[in-house]
C-alpha cells in the first residue's frame, strides 16, 4: 500500500476522470462509506455538519444526504461558491427539503456530532481569521468530530483535533505524520480503479499483507544451526551511566524473533542472562570466533561503541548498529565495506548522525531517514511514530506500535529481533520491516491487554504472539477498511 501526498491523491482522481470514471461516483461513495462510519460510531445522536465550498465540502452534503435516509437529525452550514461535484451533492441535498445555512452562522451545542467537512486535500497554506476561528472553536467544544478525508487545517496549525477521520481512497502523509489529529482511522474504498494507487514511486506502508510472506520458513527439520544464529555485542564497564542490560534485551528479542541461537559478548561481570544465551564475557569490546550468521552491534555500549562497532566489522556479517555503535564514522567504515548493515537511530541518534537537532529529525522523518539511508548507503530504520525504514529511493512508513513502547529498552529488543530475521536470510530492508513491524505490533496486543506500563521484556515476550498472528493471517489492522 502507498502513501499519497494530497498532489498524488489529485493526480490519481484526475486519471480516474481521464479514464472516463464520473468524479460524481467517488464523491458519492466517500460521503456514503463516511455515513456508514457516522453511524457505527455514533448511531442516531443528531449531527451538525460543517462544509467548505470544495469538494471536502461535496463530501460533506452526501454524508449528510445519506445520515437524513437513516433517520439522523442533521444540520448542514456551508461556506457559499459551491462548484461542479460539490454543486451537485449540494443540490441533491436540498432536493430532499434540507435547510443549508451559512457557515458564519454555525451553531453547536451538547448532544450533538460535528463532521468537519471544511478542507480535505486542496487546503493552501494554514488556516487564520475566520476558518482557524471555527477549527478552535470546534475543538473547544468537546463533541466527537467526524473528520473526512483529513482533519481540516492539517498538516498545519490550527487544525481540527478529530475522533475519528475517514481517509478516502488512499491514506495520505498527514494521517501517518500528524495521526494524533486523526483519532481513529477509517480508510475507505471509493471505487477508484485500483491501477490508480499503485504507485512505486510513493512510500510504502507496511500492510500485514505484504509482510506475511516474508516471515522465515521453520522447516521440520530445522535445528538450531539453521534457522539463523546472532551475536550481540554491547554493554560498557566503567565511568558513567552503565545500561547492563540492554544487551541482555537484544538477545531476548533475537530469541523471541526465531533464532536459534544467540551469543552474546559483554563485558566480565555482566549477568548471565537470558539463561538460553552463550556466554563471551571480555574485559574490552573484541570480537570471539562466532559462528553467527548476523550481529546486533552497541546497545549499552557507552564509550564503547564506536569500539563495539569496528571490531564487529571485521566479522564482515549482516550487522545492526543500535544506540552507543550509532556515529558516523562508524556507518560510513560500513558503508566502505560494501557491508548490508541495518541502522536503527532515534531522532536523537539520527540527529547525531546528520548533525541536526533531534526538533529537526522530528519534523520531517521521511526525508531524514531517507537522507541518512542515501548518505550511507544502508538501511536505515529511523524509530519512531510512524517508525520509517529507507533504503536508496525505497521508503516504508510502519503502521503498528503505540505510546506504551515508549520505555527503556524497547529499542534494544527491536536491534536484535532485526538481527535474528537478518540472520534467518532476509535481506536488509525486508528484515527491518518485517521486525519493526512485529515488535510495534508486540506492543500493541501488550498495550491493549495491560495498557501502559510495559517492560521492555514483556515486548520481546510477544513477539512470538505477534509473529503467529502475522502468520496465520491474522493480524489486525491497525485502521478499519471501509
Ligand atoms: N475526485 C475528487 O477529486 C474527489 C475528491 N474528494 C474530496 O475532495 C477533497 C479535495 O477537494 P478540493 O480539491 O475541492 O479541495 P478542498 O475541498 O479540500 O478545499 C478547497 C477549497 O478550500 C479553499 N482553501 C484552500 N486553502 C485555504 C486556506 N488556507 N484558507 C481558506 N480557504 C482555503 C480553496 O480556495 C477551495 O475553495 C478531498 O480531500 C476529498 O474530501 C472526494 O469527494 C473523492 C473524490
Ligand atoms: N510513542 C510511540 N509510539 C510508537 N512506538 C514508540 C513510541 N515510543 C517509542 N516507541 C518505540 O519503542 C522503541 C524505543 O526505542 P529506543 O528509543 O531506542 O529505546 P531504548 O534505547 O530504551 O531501547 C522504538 O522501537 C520506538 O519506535
Ligand atoms: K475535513
Amino acid at each position: 500500500m502507498r502513501l499519497f501526498t494530497p498532489e498524488a491523491m489529485r493526480e490519481a482522481d484526475g486519471k480516474a476522470v481521464a479514464l472516463g470514471y464520473p468524479s460524481l461516483l467517488l464523491m458519492e461513495w466517500a460521503g456514503m462509506k463516511a455515513a456508514r462510519v457516522y453511524l457505527d460510531l455514533f448511531g442516531k445522536v443528531p449531527a451538525v455538519v460543517l462544509a467548505g465550498k470544495g469538494n471536502n465540502g461535496g463530501d460533506g452534503f452526501v454524508l449528510a444526504r445519506h445520515l437524513l435516509l437513516e433517520g439522523v437529525r442533521v444540520r448542514v452550514f456551508a461556506a457559499e461558491g459551491q462548484e461542479g461535484d460539490a454543486l451537485l451533492a449540494k443540490r441533491a441535498l436540498l432536493a430532499h427539503g434540507l435547510e443549508v445555512r451559512p457557515l458564519e452562522e454555525a451553531s453547536f451545542g451538547p448532544g450533538e456530532v460535528l463532521v468537519d467537512a471544511l478542507f480535505g486535500t486542496g487546503l493552501k497554506g494554514p488556516l487564520s481569521g475566520f476558518y482557524a476561528g471555527l477549527v478552535e472553536g470546534m475543538n473547544a467544544s468537546g463533541l466527537p468530530i467526524l473528520a473526512l478525508d483529513l482533519p481540516s487545517g492539517l498538516p498545519y496549525a490550527p487544525h481540527v483535533r478529530a475522533t475519528a477521520t475517514v481517509a478516502f481512497a488512499a491514506l495520505k502523509t498527514p494521517h501517518l505524520l500528524l495521526r494524533e489529529a486523526c483519532g481513529k482511522l477509517y480508510l475507505a474504498e471509493i471505487g477508484l480503479p485500483k491501477p490508480l494507487l499503485e504507485r512505486e514511486d510513493l512510500p510504502q506502508v507496511a500492510t500485514p499483507e505484504a509482510l506475511r510472506p516474508l516471515l522465515p520458513k521453520r522447516p521440520l527439520t530445522a535445528h538450531k544451526g539453521s534457522v539463523g544464529r546472532v551475536g550481540v555485542l554491547g554493554g560498557y564497564r566503567g565511568e558513567g551511566l552503565r545500561y547492563a542490560g540492554a544487551p541482555l534485551l537484544a538477545a531476548l528479542g533475537a530469541y523471541r524473533m526465531g533464532a536459534g541461537l544467540v551469543h552474546l559478548v559483554a563485558p566480565e561481570g555482566t549477568p548471565l542472562e537470558p539463561l538460553e544465551a552463550v556466554f563471551h564475557p571480555v574485559s574490552s569490546p573484541t570480537l570471539p570466533p562466532l559462528k553467527v550468521e548476523a550481529l546486533a552491534v552497541g546497545m549499552g555500549g557507552g564509550p564503547w561503541g564506536k569500539a563495539w562497532a569496528l571490531e564487529a566489522l571485521k566479522a564482515g556479517l549482516p550487522t545492526v548498529l543500535d544506540a552507543d555503535a550509532l556515529h558516523p564514522e562508524v556507518a560510513e567504515a560500513y558503508r566502505k565495506a560494501g557491508l548490508p548493515a541495518v541502522l536503527t537511530p532515534h531522532a536523537g541518534e539520527a540527529g547525531r548522525l546528520l548533525g541536526v537537532s533531534p526538533e529537526e529529525v522530528g519534523k520531517d522523518p521521511l526525508g531524514v531517514a531517507q537522507a541518512l539511508a542515501e548518505r550511507f548507503g544502508l538501511t536505515v530504520v529511523l524509530k519512531g511514530n510512524p517508525t520509517v525504514v529507507a533504503e536508496g529511493k525505497r521508503l516504508s512508513l510502519n503502521p503498528t506500535g503505540n505510546p506504551a513502547l515508549a520505555t527503556g529498552g524497547t529499542g534494544d529488543v527491536l536491534a536484535g529481533a532485526i538481527a535474528a530475521l537478518l540472520a534467518a536470510g532476509l535481506p536488509p530492508f525486508e528484515a527491518a520491516r518485517l521486525g519493526v513491524y512485529l515488535h510495534g505490533l508486540a506492543g500493541d496486543l501488550l498495550a491493549e491487554e495491560k495498557g501502559v506500563g510495559l517492560l521492555a521484556r514483556e515486548v520481546a515476550e510477544a513477539l512470538p504472539w505477534a509473529r503467529k498472528l502475522l502468520a496465520e493471517g491474522r493480524a489486525p489492522w491497525p485502521f478499519s477498511r471501509v
